[in-house]
């Protein structure tokens, strides 16, 4: 059987875990190549894990790989996706944030056969949702409550004077579309982005984001009215050493690749 050839983009929280699970082995993949910022310190943790893999250039990605786990910061989406795209080839995105203002990298990948795929990652419930989507969705309301070291720093904060220290009691942070949390949060709510292109798209998708001393996990709870079904989902993500990020997101990744080889796929 030949071997689906998987590269990482960034190896941060997500990416290492990704990179460990690859290097164990998951059938039909193998670990092909690995791009990062600081090459030193990569080489360094891959002679930890015991890991043999090319660390390489952006821009060399598409020599080395048939899919690239895009798990590095939104800024440079672009650098990631053209070079693969444009060779035809698949391109897993975690910035889901980052994709929404550019739709032209879907373009991209329709006019030369390659491939952009948006995992679950941190959320739930997809299935239902893109499900739902063949009928007719009439609303996607989500709500996310953080703990404020998950948010602190995004621009809107920063921009608007919104202060996370000393924080006593839950605080509405923002109130809007998905486009428009996507923008003002890039690194916190991915999550609503990847929700909006499962559903109704980022302008009909709503969010309230919550910023709450009280609760220590990533809380995200999700109403879908359609046709034919309503639903509400939750989740409560532990924090991984990247407080902005899940634990979970890293796993519904290492799922997605399986599930690209697998002789049974559950789910839609
Ligand atoms: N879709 C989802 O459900 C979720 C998406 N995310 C997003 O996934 C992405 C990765 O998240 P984490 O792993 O937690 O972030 P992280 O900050 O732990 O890791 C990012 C890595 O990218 C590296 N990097 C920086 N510049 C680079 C460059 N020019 N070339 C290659 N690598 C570079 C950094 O050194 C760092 O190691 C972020 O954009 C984050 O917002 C995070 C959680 C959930
Ligand atoms: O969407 C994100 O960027 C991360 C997130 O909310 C989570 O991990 O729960």
């Amino acid at each position: 059987m030949s071997t689906k050839r998987i590269a990482i983009a960034g190896l941060g929280e997500i990416g290492r875990t990704v990179a460990r699970k690859l290097a164990q082995g998951l059938p039909g993949l193998t670990l092909a190549a690995i791009a990062t910022r600081d090459r030193a310190k990569a080489k360094a943790w891959l002679d930890r894990e015991g890991i043999s893999c090319p660390l390489v250039s952006l821009d060399e990605l598409p020599g080395h790989a048939d899919l690239v786990v895009e798990c590095a910061p939104a800024a440079i989406l672009d650098q990631i996706c053209r070079p693969m795209l444009t060779a035809g080839k698949q391109v897993m995105v975690l910035s889901a944030s980052a994709l929404l203002p550019r739709p032209d990298l879907v373009d991209l990948a329709r006019a030369h056969g390659g491939q952009i795929i948006v995992p679950t990652g941190a959320l739930i419930g997809f299935d239902a949702v893109s499900a739902a989507a063949e009928g007719t969705i009439h609303s996607v309301q989500m709500m996310t409550r953080k703990p404020p070291g998950g948010l602190a720093g995004a621009p809107y904060l920063v921009e608007n004077g919104i202060s996370m220290d000393g924080l006593a009691s839950a605080l509405c942070v923002f109130k809007g579309s998905a486009r428009d949390a996507a923008a003002a949060f890039p690194a916190n709510v991915n999550v609503v982005a990847a929700l909006s292109l499962a559903g109704i798209g980022p302008d009909r998708t709503t969010i309230e984001i919550w910023a709450d001393p009280a609760v220590t996990r990533n809380c995200h709870q999700i109403r879908v009215e359609s046709d034919s079904a309503s639903f509400t989902m939750s989740i409560e993500n532990i924090p991984s050493e990247n407080p902005k990020t899940g634990r979970i997101t890293a796993l519904s990744v290492i799922a997605a690749l399986r599930k690209l080889t697998s002789a049974l796929q559950v789910g839609t």
